[in-house]
């Protein structure tokens, strides 16, 4: 029987899981969409059947590595949870609502059912320990960042799986590279040498670009002026967590395929001010960076919206990208591809992600070191 590690990935839509051996490809693999919709008892419910399914597929299961979005200024890598660790990472829950709470119950629910089996947190936070000082201060009054308010920057798992893809296909991969992680939420990652120095998520999962439901930067004033006219924080949080992005502003749906598929202009604006957004944060990136060697796309997506990636790619043409209509079209999220042309000054690549096996990879070696 296999040594395998079950990585669960409790996301703001979905769950999705994999069944990890040491080496390899995953034994098994699956996803649960549309929990948002379905109400709170559906996440529970899915993690009741992943434990009963796991134990029918021949592998021996060592672990359980579950990403968690927020570690906060303790959780700096991967590490065995109980409930202690529990306690303090739920402290977190408001700056990470979509997931935090799921990630958590996720954890306890395994904790209760397998008390003897390591369940492993592996944090999005951690990939960002290398941000430089500039990258995590907050512009507000010094003694605030003593209680925390700095920028930490998530997708964490997901930059790392790019960041250790990237170099066997790119001998660009140690140079200034942007990554753009597109999914139901989104940001943007600048990697120099291999390590985060610059990402558009900062306190909360709410920085940066605007996502399926979250509305990403906003000026704070817009805050300021609900607040003055009496919303609460709980209805604030529904509106920028909930009710803000390709959702809010289409006033339809959350899901680009639904947007892409419909005559309604706001659909088509949904989508415009999507395209726009990433734009003006990849210059800001490039800018960072003083120019960029290489591109990655990652997330559905980034995976699979070859029209974002074009219209994304062509705002960029004055850094030198160049890609090919044909590679570009042809990328559907099935294996690492290139998109750019020989002419190209920048690489440009489409790397389809896998949190899961960063998270299961951590776990075998926290528990058996090589
Ligand atoms: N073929 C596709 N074309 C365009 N967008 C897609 C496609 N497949 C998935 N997506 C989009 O990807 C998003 C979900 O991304 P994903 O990374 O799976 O989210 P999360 O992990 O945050 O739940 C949705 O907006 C969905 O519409
Ligand atoms: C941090 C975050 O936004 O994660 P996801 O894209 O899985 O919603
Ligand atoms: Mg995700």
């Amino acid at each position: 029987m296999t040594d395998a590690v079950l990585a669960v990935n409790a996301g703001s839509s979905s769950l999705k899981f994999g069944l990890y051996p040491r080496q390899g490809a995953a034994l098994w693999t699956g996803q649960i969409e549309g929990l948002e919709a379905a109400g709170d008892t559906a996440f529970d419910n899915a993690l009741q059947r992943l434990l009963h399914d796991c134990t029918q597929r021949g592998a021996r299961l060592v672990a359980v590595a579950h990403r968690i979005v927020h570690g906060g200024d303790d959780f700096v890598a991967p590490c065995r949870l109980d409930a202690a660790a529990l306690r303090r990472l739920r402290r977190l829950e408001p700056l990470a609502p979509l997931h935090q709470p799921h990630n958590l119950d996720g954890v306890a629910a395994f904790l209760q059912a397998r008390p003897q089996l390591p369940q492993i947190g592996c944090f999005d936070t951690a990939f960002h320990a290398t941000l430089p000082a500039l990258e995590r201060l907050l512009p507000i009054e010094r003694t605030l960042a003593a209680q925390g308010l700095r920028r930490y920057g998530f997708h964490g798992l997901s930059y790392h799986y790019l960041a250790q893809t990237l170099p066997q296909h790119s001998a660009r991969a140690g140079g200034r590279v942007l990554l753009a992680h597109l999914g139901n939420g989104a940001s943007l990652c600048a990697l120099q040498g291999g390590r985060s120095v610059a990402t558009t998520m900062g306190f909360s999962a709410l920085e940066g670009l605007m996502m399926g439901t979250r509305s990403g930067s906003l000026d704070p004033g817009v805050l300021l002026h609900l607040l003055r006219q009496g919303w609460s924080a709980d209805a604030l949080e529904d509106l920028l967590y909930r009710r803000s992005g390709l959702k809010g502003v289409s006033g339809l749906s959350a899901d680009m395929r639904t947007l892409r598929a419909s005559a309604e202009p706001a659909a088509a604006q949904a989508i415009a001010l999507f395209t726009h957004r990433v734009l003006r944060e990849a210059g800001a990136l490039a800018a960072l960076l003083g120019g960029l060697d290489a591109i990655a796309f990652t997330g559905g997506i980034g995976e699979h919206d070859a029209r974002l990636r074009a219209d994304v790619l062509t705002g960029l043409a004055h850094l030198g990208v160049r890609h090919d209509a044909a590679a570009n079209h042809a990328a559907t999220g099935d294996a690492v591809r290139p998109l750019h042309t020989a002419d190209s000054a920048v690489e440009v690549w489409v790397v389809p992600t896998d949190e899961g096996r960063v998270a299961a990879q951590s776990a075998f070696d926290l528990l058996e070191p090589r």
